[in-house]
Formats: C-alpha cells, sequence, structure tokens
C-alpha cells in the first residue's frame, strides 16, 4: 500500500475542496508550518502501529475487546502529567474490569496527544450579534469569544506536535510503570487536519511503507468520509489501522466502496468500523450495514461510539448526553451482533479522570440542574470518572449475560 499521492504535494495541502478544514488566513504561513513538522522526529513508530494493528486484528477476529477513549477535544492546557494520568488511570481501570468480565484481552487505545483538530456543524458562532469562526480544536484556534483567538492560526500545529510529543513522553512513563498501567496502550486521533498530518507522514526506511507516525490509528469522521474527498485519499496512502464513523445515515453500498478504497486486501486490523447511530436508531440501521459488509468483506472490526449519535442541549444551554441512551446504544450495538452472529468488537468513549459534569445520569447521577457545575469540556460532554467506572460496570455485566454465564 505504498503508493504515491499528490496530496503529499504541498500545492494540494490547499485543497480547497477538503472537507472541514479551517479558513487559514495566511497559506504561506501554512506551507512554512507544514515544512517544520516534516522536520520533526515522527511522534509514533512504524513498529508501534503494525504492533495495534495485529491486535485489532485479535478484535476484528473475536478474540479481544478494544477500548478507546479520551477527550472529545483535548487541550494544550489539559496536558499536565496529573490530567495525562487519571485520564489513562480511568481507561486502564475500565480495561481491567471488561477483561475480567469478558476473558477476552482488552486493547486499550487513547483519544491522546493527537486529539487537537475538531470538524463543526457549522463554520460560525454567533452571540449578541458577533459572528465569529467556530473553535475548531487547540490546534487551529482558542476557545475565547475573541476575533483574535479563533483566527485560525497555523503555528498552533506546531505546538500540538510538541503538546503530542510531551504527552507521549508522559505516556511512555506511565506504561513502563506495569504497576500502575497495562503495559500497552497505543494513541490515536482524528485525522482532520490534513497539513498536520501530511506533515507528520514519513516513509518507512526499513519496509518502505507510508505511515502516519502523529498516532498509532488514525480515524475518518463521520463528515469527512466522503469517497472521493481529501481524507479518505490520505487514509489510503498509509498503512496504519484506520477508524472509519459511520453514522446512521452511512449507506452500505456506500461504505463497501470504503472498504475497498481503505482495505483492498482486506488486511486483518487494518479497518475499524466505528458505528455512532444513536440509541434509537442503531436496532435498525445497524442489521442491513453488518449484513452487507460481512457478506463481502468480513474482515473489519465493529466498534461502538455511543457518543456522539446522542447529544443535545439542556434547557440550560448545555451540550450533553444521557447516560441511559449511552448505556442503551451499547446493548443495542450487543443485541445487533449476537443476533447476527459478529463480535462486538469495542467501545469509542469521550471521557475523562476528572469529575466533571457534562453527561447526565450515572451514579451519583449528575443532573440537568448540575450540569453548570463542572463543565470543563472544549467541545463535546465526556463521561466523568464514575460515570466511566460504572459504564464499564455494566458492559461486562452486558457480555458476561450475553454469554449466558452471569451470575445474580
Ligand atoms: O465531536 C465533535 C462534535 O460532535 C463535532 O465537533 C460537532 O459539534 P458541533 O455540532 O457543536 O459543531
Ligand atoms: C467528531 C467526532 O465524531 P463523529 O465524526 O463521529 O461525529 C468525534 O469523535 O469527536
Ligand atoms: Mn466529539
Amino acid at each position: 500500500m505504498n503508493r504515491s499521492h499528490a496530496l503529499l504535494d504541498p500545492p494540494a495541502l490547499l485543497d480547497p475542496a477538503a472537507a472541514q478544514q479551517p479558513d487559514w488566513p495566511d497559506p504561506c504561513a501554512l506551507r512554512d508550518v507544514v515544512g517544520e513538522l516534516a522536520a520533526q522526529p515522527q511522534l509514533v513508530s512504524p513498529r508501534e502501529c503494525d504492533r495495534l494493528l495485529a491486535r485489532l486484528a485479535s478484535v476484528a477476529a473475536g478474540e479481544a475487546f478494544l477500548l478507546q477513549g479520551g477527550d472529545c477535544a483535548e487541550t494544550f492546557a489539559g496536558a499536565t502529567p496529573e490530567t495525562i494520568e487519571r485520564k489513562v488511570r480511568i481507561l486502564h481501570q475500565m480495561a481491567e474490569i471488561l477483561a475480567a468480565n469478558m476473558n477476552l484481552p482488552v486493547v486499550t487505545v487513547g483519544r491522546i496527544a493527537g486529539q487537537y483538530g475538531k470538524p463543526r456543524s457549522s463554520a460560525t458562532e454567533t452571540k449578541d450579534g458577533t459572528v465569529l469562526p467556530s473553535y475548531r480544536g487547540d490546534a487551529v484556534n482558542g476557545t475565547d469569544f475573541t476575533a483574535e483567538a479563533r483566527t485560525p492560526d497555523p503555528r498552533r500545529l506546531l505546538r500540538a506536535y510538541r503538546t503530542a510529543a510531551d504527552t507521549l513522553v508522559r505516556l511512555r512513563e506511565l506504561t513502563g510503570n506495569v504497576t500502575l498501567v497495562r503495559e500497552e496502550f497505543f494513541t490515536s486521533h482524528e485525522a482532520l487536519l490534513l497539513p498536520y498530518e501530511v506533515g507528520l507522514s514519513r516513509t518507512d526506511a526499513l519496509t518502505d511503507r507510508r505511515f502516519g507516525t502523529s498516532g498509532h490509528m488514525l480515524w475518518i469522521g463521520e463528515r469527512t468520509r466522503k469517497l472521493d474527498g481529501a481524507h479518505v485519499e490520505f487514509a489510503a496512502g498509509i498503512c496504519n489501522p484506520i477508524g472509519v464513523k459511520l453514522g446512521p445515515t452511512a449507506d452500505p453500498a456506500d461504505v463497501l466502496t470504503l472498504i475497498d478504497r481503505l482495505d483492498p486486501d482486506r488486511q486483518p486490523g487494518r479497518l475499524t468500523l466505528i458505528t455512532r447511530m444513536g440509541a434509537g436508531k442503531i436496532r435498525d440501521v445497524l442489521p442491513p450495514l453488518v449484513e452487507k459488509v460481512t457478506a463481502s468483506a468480513g474482515s473489519v472490526a465493529w466498534v461502538c461510539d455511543p457518543m456522539h449519535g446522542n447529544t443535545f442541549s439542556s434547557p440550560n444551554g448545555y451540550k450533553t448526553r444521557r447516560f441511559d441512551d449511552v448505556l442503551d446504544e451499547i446493548v443495542g450495538f450487543f443485541e445487533v451482533h449476537r443476533a447476527l452472529g459478529t463480535h462486538p468488537g469495542g467501545l469509542h468513549l469521550e471521557l475523562t479522570g476528572e469529575a466533571v459534569t457534562e453527561c447526565v445520569g450515572g451514579n451519583p447521577a449528575v443532573t440537568m440542574e448540575s450540569l453548570s457545575r463542572c463543565y470543563e469540556t472544549a467541545c463535546d460532554p465526556r463521561l466523568n470518572r464514575d460515570q466511566a467506572l460504572e459504564l464499564a460496570v455494566a458492559v461486562g455485566y452486558l457480555a458476561r449475560t450475553a454469554e449466558g454465564t452471569a451470575v445474580s
């Protein structure tokens, strides 16, 4: 899968047709930044990416379970040693609970060390009559509602690189200490900002294969998975494990075409399909998709993102999600895969190790009224530590009952 790509030529970086790219004010400055990124050391190695690919092949084969999670939008300020440790610790605890209950190895992948770019529903945000560019992640602009903060600044891509590098140092320290966390911990993020991803792509001297070295697993979002789009083109040209988010309008025939483009050799572990249908829709829309994909491309891993199809605004104006909807989408995911004889291969979650109040429900319950107490996310609402643990226990129980081995 070592192809030459028009996208790797600098002019194509500014392809106006690429979806969800910021309106960078200075194309020359952007080009300089891509050059600087290209001169930096890789963040992750091809060997590590291959190792994750092998683990995901086990997931696709029904012999392992994927736990992928972290912030919706990592922030530079949030990348402290303490928050990183708490995030890794909660993922580790969840993985232990899931592994014990499922009797399967759990592959742990953070949404971490690169999740600094966000697609948005609207390019602009309006407050009191003032219209500014939407916040698109710390790699692009700032959250403050001022023209200065919201103007995309390509130098932020370099800060994203440095923050990811620092985060990886911390992760490697933590995972070296096996009494704290699982020995293996991988990184992932949405491959959204093409100048960043292209700038950090490298050809492996040993194997002559091309890799995105910004993270081990890269995924294509629901808003950027157009078959002939720049993001699919980029992902087709690298050898990392690739995820694709699939929402309720995903057309099975299009998904088969995507599989042909991204995984023509049907390499187990290469492709993870991350469905994010919504609790009310998953039982209707997932079965035909799984059936069609299984019939012609059985090698994919199926993973449930129970967050992005269940977002709504609370009466007091907070973007939130109900714990019960999140769990119900997972229950639906297990039901569908159990009925079709396919493997419910994992979870993709937005969560944090902090005691935030962003999603409602759980025990102790966050209420609509208490959302304002500690609502800190830069983009989507995350499960807090208690909610994340409660979810792991509930999913563990679900998996055991699915196997008919639950004890009352
Ligand atoms: O994960 C991120 C969000 O779902 C995405 O950025 C869209 O959010 P928005 O509808 O607030 O723009
Ligand atoms: C934007 C995201 O998801 P999706 O592409 O599924 O909407 C996300 O994972 O934060
Ligand atoms: Mn999100």
